[in-house]
């Protein structure tokens, strides 16, 4: 059984700065919003996990093998870098989804995003050191068939994304509801999954939907180890298997 470990990061009281004293340039919020990402990802990446960006102001990653002292520290690196601060809730479930859903229960219960006093909330209990194994973190990394030749070298670039967004929004609605899991685009035409037990026919039907809904064609390899990153890398093992076999799913 998988046991993902998921962290909320929340940019406390983000929407009233970005209007105080009044509206901040927008560039400037994009400059702020892709560094922390940027940050964050290498903060939470040095110790083997993943960050999705989502909505920049809410990020979601993968945290298994980061205890409560790491999550400290990466709060304290970003409140020391940057004029905002983050606040950051950990939870831990076989479904993703639910690990999601309850880490912002302990956020929304500490207060709203939009509450000036509510700032720097650290919350959850990760994984018990002694209970992690290499079955925990599953990871799904979907890629469009032939995305180069389809859309990129034929189509201009704003139609090109309409395409790759709109297999990215069937896929997430459907691998969040018929499988707890949660996927997230990570650019080019490429999105990582991160599932629970889904077997080969649960991700056939993901990728026959996708095809049926809008057109798109993907294909699917699947990894499973301790961290977000081994489990990706095998992952993207997998995927090479599919390219050389020509088959829509693989499993490391
Ligand atoms: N984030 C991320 N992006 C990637 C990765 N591999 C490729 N990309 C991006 O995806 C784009 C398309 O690359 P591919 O998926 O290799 O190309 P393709 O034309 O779809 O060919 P096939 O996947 O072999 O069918 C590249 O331009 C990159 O932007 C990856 O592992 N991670």
């Amino acid at each position: 059984m998988t046991n993902a470990q998921v962290t909320l990061i929340q940019i406390d009281n983000y929407g009233p700065w970005t209007v105080t004293p009044e509206p901040r340039r927008e560039v400037d919020l994009q400059t702020l919003q892709s560094r922390l990402y940027a940050d964050l990802s290498q903060l939470v990446g040095n110790r083997e996990g993943y960050v999705f960006f989502t909505r920049f102001d809410n990020m979601v990653a993968v945290t298994n093998g980061l205890d409560a002292a790491d999550h400290a520290l990466i709060q304290e690196s970003v409140g020391n870098r940057y004029p905002v601060t983050v606040s950051l809730s950990i939870a831990v479930d076989s479904s993703p989804a639910a690990a999601l859903g309850t880490a912002t229960g302990h956020l929304q219960d500490a207060g709203s995003a939009q509450d000036g006093d509510r700032r720097e909330i650290l919350r959850g209990d990760p994984l018990d050191d002694a209970a992690r194994t290499d079955g925990d973190v599953r990871i799904a990394h979907f890629d469009v068939n032939d995305a180069t030749g389809k859309y990129t070298d034929q189509l201009n670039e704003f139609d090109s994304f309409i395409n790759i967004e709109q297999g990215y929004a069937e896929l997430m609605r459907y691998m969040r509801n018929a499988h707890e899991s949660l996927s997230f685009f990570v650019g080019g035409d490429n999105i990582i999954a991160v599932c629970n037990d889904v077997d080969e026919a649960g991700y056939l039907d993901a990728v026959g939907h996708v095809r049926e809904a809008v057109g798109v064609d993907l294909k699917v390899g699947v990894g499973t180890d301790r961290t977000a990153q081994a489990a990706g890398m095998a992952a993207k093992h997998a995927l090479e298997t599919c390219r050389e076999e020509c088959t829509d799913v693989e499993f490391a």
